[in-house]
């Protein structure tokens, strides 16, 4: 599990108002987070708090608190420590103490030094793009809140929905799996790569948890922020156009399901079955060694289906569509951006690609480049990044697209949505006016034979009169011979 973006700060490494950020991940090591021992473990300062403690026992161990947050700073390998901890006993604390003081001690110093905190910040440094890491933690912890307590409430005004906020500095202890943890969410004040203003969560727990914290928690967080959010709005749909800097979000209305799609039935049966495969294939993918993902081509003429199939496909597998233009994604880094940006579980839609492919006008050597580039990314590392992603490109003559594109692992399965044919109609049929036979049915079947409509066009003719079926199917086939005569 990747957290190459997430910013993590090891305060018994590098405690104090200014701590150093590393990162996990492909990054840097794991090892990397190790505290790092101390040239110099002596330090004046410390004596000096000593030295003005009293001989009462509570004293010394408030004394030896300040000594052990200053040390803190100077001093993290333990040993060391407390090597010096003993010789600062010995000289200043009356014999019959130590064993308690030096218990006491340790005490502080192990709750101190193996506190680990990882920082999750509102923007992303090098694109200051919002982190998706944030904005989960944000839903999550929205459900952790006490209702008793005085909240800041957004009203979002598509999915009028409440969002319950965490206020400046507040803390929150969660638990997972028997560990408690902390969270509080700190205004960055713009030092170093944050924007003034932008926030921050900060999260804190022993140090012994750090691995589980990583590998379990978070993205425990990630998945329950993903289902709360489809849960509590629907699906949605994210525009990446013109001047992208951050995806127009809005609720994926659109109801059409495998129930309702007019095609084939055995196509339709082989279609749930490979997403199927896909959805519970995550071993299988580990096991093979190859990224969780999966590439459709979807081809067939304007109006048979392509995008009412993409509906049914996120709205089987509740998934997010990210719809991208790429013709307005002229650069390397947006490409980038945008998959390292979506969310797993999501669909990304490359619509009318061989428009890219084979350009025409002013900007043809902009889309030819684009589209190397979106080869380049699909086999490269970018593609890698997240999990349960689903690649569809859509195109209206499968015959103008360059056979690299097609090849198998870029493309795995092929898709192709025909004009109506006599089952799509009769599922059409039902959809609108609610009837499974009808005497004028055959008529029809014979009509169909003979023309190329799509299911756009039966549709918008069957639409014309929805309350009286047999007017309705008459209204069709005289659109049929119509479209015969011509
Ligand atoms: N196979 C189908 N099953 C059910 N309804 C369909 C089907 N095909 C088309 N329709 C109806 O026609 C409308 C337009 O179809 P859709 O946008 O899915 O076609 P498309 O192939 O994506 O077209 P384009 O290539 O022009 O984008 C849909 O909203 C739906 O109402």
């Amino acid at each position: 599990m990747a957290f190459s973006y997430k910013n993590i700060i090891n305060s018994g490494c590098t405690p104090g108002p200014n701590p150093s950020r590393l990162f996990l991940g492909t990054q840097r090591p794991l090892n990397s987070l190790e505290p790092k021992s101390n040239p110099n473990p002596t330090n004046k300062v410390n004596r000096v708090q000593i030295l003005n403690a009293t001989r009462h026992p509570s004293s010394y161990v408030a004394s030896l608190a300040t000594f052990a947050m200053l040390t803190r700073s100077v001093a993290t390998d333990v040993l060391t420590v407390g090597k010096e901890l003993r010789t600062i006993a010995d000289e200043f604390i009356p014999r019959e103490y130590q064993d308690y003081y030096l218990h006491e001690m340790k005490k502080l110093l192990v709750t101190k030094n193996t506190e680990f905190a990882i920082v999750i910040d509102e923007y992303q440094p090098q694109t200051n793009s919002p982190d998706q890491m944030f904005k989960a933690v944000e839903t999550y912890l929205g459900t952790k809140l006490s209702e008793s307590c005085v909240r800041k409430v957004n009203v979002c005004k598509h999915k009028e929905i409440l969002a319950v906020t965490m206020s400046e500095n507040e803390e929150i202890i969660d638990e997972f799996d028997g560990v408690q943890v902390k969270w509080r969410l700190v205004t960055n004040i713009g030092k170093g790569d944050q924007q003034p203003g932008s926030k921050r969560y900060e999260l804190t727990f022993h140090n012994r948890h750090r691995f589980m914290i990583i590998e379990s928690y978070l993205p425990y967080i990630l998945d329950q922020a993903e289902e709360i959010t489809a849960s509590e709005s629907g699906l949605k749909l994210h525009l990446i156009d013109k001047g992208y800097s951050e995806p127009k979000t809005i609720v994926l209305d659109n109801p059409m399901t495998f129930e309702t799609l007019a095609i084939e039935s055995e196509l339709k049966k082989s279609i749930v079955e490979d997403l199927n495969n896909f959805r519970n294939g995550k071993e299988y993918y580990r096991r093979i060694g190859k990224a969780w993902k999966r590439g459709y081509l979807i081809y067939g003429p304007s109006g048979t289906g392509k995008s009412s199939l993409i509906a049914s496909m996120a709205n089987y597998l509740n998934y997010d569509i990210y719809d991208v233009d790429l013709t307005e994604v002229d650069s390397d880094s947006k490409l980038k951006s945008i998959l390292l940006e979506m969310a797993s579980k999501s669909i990304l839609v490359f619509e009318d690609i061989d428009q890219l492919q084979n350009p025409t006008g002013d900007d043809k050597q902009s889309r030819k480049s684009t589209f190397t580039r979106l080869l380049n990314l699909m086999d490269g590392i970018w593609s890698c990044c997240g999990e349960e992603r689903i690649f569809v490109f859509t195109t209206k003559c499968i015959d103008k697209l360059d056979p690299t594109l097609l090849r198998a692992g870029r493309m795995d399965m092929h898709i192709q949505m025909s004009y109506c044919t006599f089952s799509a109609f009769k599922q059409l049929a039902f959809n609108y006016l609610e009837v499974e036979e009808h005497k004028l049915f055959q008529q029809i079947e014979e009509l169909l034979q003979t023309v190329n409509v799509t299911p756009a066009d039966v549709a918008g003719e069957l639409m014309k009169c929805t309350k009286d079926a047999t007017k309705s199917l008459e209204k069709l086939i005289a659109y049929l011979d119509k479209k015969t005569s011509l």
